[in-house]
């Protein structure tokens, strides 16, 4: 758990405002059933071994609230966590998270609703690395080749240990990242490291783990594999 006296200054954006259209379910991929809970459930529950419902933002589609609404009620889920409407891309909806964070300094985790497995562990260490450094990128190294295929179709081989497969949570300065997020988005911002890069902030790469995964497409919840 984090100390008392930082508790009102750390806070952490679950951004699950997405539509899901890869895992191609009825129903947006957080609020399936894992193991008989909400995906989302086990993602905020895992925060709030850190941090009091009270610093967490919860970002949701804007149509689909009553779906989470029904689906606390049935699990009997009830944490006092605010909620801030998904936008049509992931930058918005961190967008709209940040901007019901009204203290001016502190720390911000941005994490996916769908990375359930995130470790208290890896929470604590990207907010302790983020104080020091400004910012803390969970990540792993790459396990498999890697091959980097040109234009006409040629392929080649790169060297693996350059690279890092980069999860969430990914935590910054307040202050910074209020800046980084008054850019125009742009399409290459797949994360908010990026969102950060780009606006001249220093990254600071932090161990994650694979097991945690971002649940993207069917595979990711078949049985036996989870
Ligand atoms: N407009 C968006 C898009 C994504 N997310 C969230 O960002 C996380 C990672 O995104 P991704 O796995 O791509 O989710 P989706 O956008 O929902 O999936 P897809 O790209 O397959 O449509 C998810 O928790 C998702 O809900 C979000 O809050 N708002
Ligand atoms: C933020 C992220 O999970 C880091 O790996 C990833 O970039 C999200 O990408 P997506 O295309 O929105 O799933």
């Amino acid at each position: 758990m984090i100390d008392n006296a930082q508790l009102t200054t750390h806070f952490a954006i679950i951004v699950a405002g997405g539509s899901g259209s890869r895992m191609k379910s009825d129903v947006p991929k957080q609020f399936l059933l894992l193991n008989g809970k909400p995906i989302l459930q086990h993602t905020i529950e895992r925060f709030l071994e850190v941090l009091p419902a009270s610093q967490l933002i919860l970002v949701l589609p804007a149509k689909e609230q009553a779906i989470w609404e029904d689906l606390c009620q049935e699990h009997d889920f009830h944490p006092s966590i605010q909620t801030a409407n998904g936008g049509a891309t992931r930058f918005q909806s961190v967008r709209n998270g940040l901007i019901t964070i009204t203290v001016s300094e502190g720390l911000v985790a941005v994490h996916d609703g769908v990375r359930p497995f995130i470790s208290p562990e890896i929470i604590q260490n990207s907010f302790e690395t983020a104080a020091r450094t400004g910012s803390a990128v969970t990540c792993v190294p790459v396990k498999d080749s890697v091959r980097v295929v040109g234009a006409n179709g040629v392929s080649q081989a790169v060297d693996r240990s350059q690279y890092r497969l980069v999860q969430t949570p990914q935590t910054f300065q307040l202050t910074s990242f209020r800046q980084a997020f008054q850019v125009e988005e742009q399409s290459f911002f797949t994360d908010c490291a990026s969102v950060m890069e780009y606006a001249g902030f220093p990254i600071t790469l932090i161990e994650g783990a694979y097991e945690n995964i971002k649940i993207t497409t069917p595979e990711d919840l078949k049985p036996g594999f989870l």
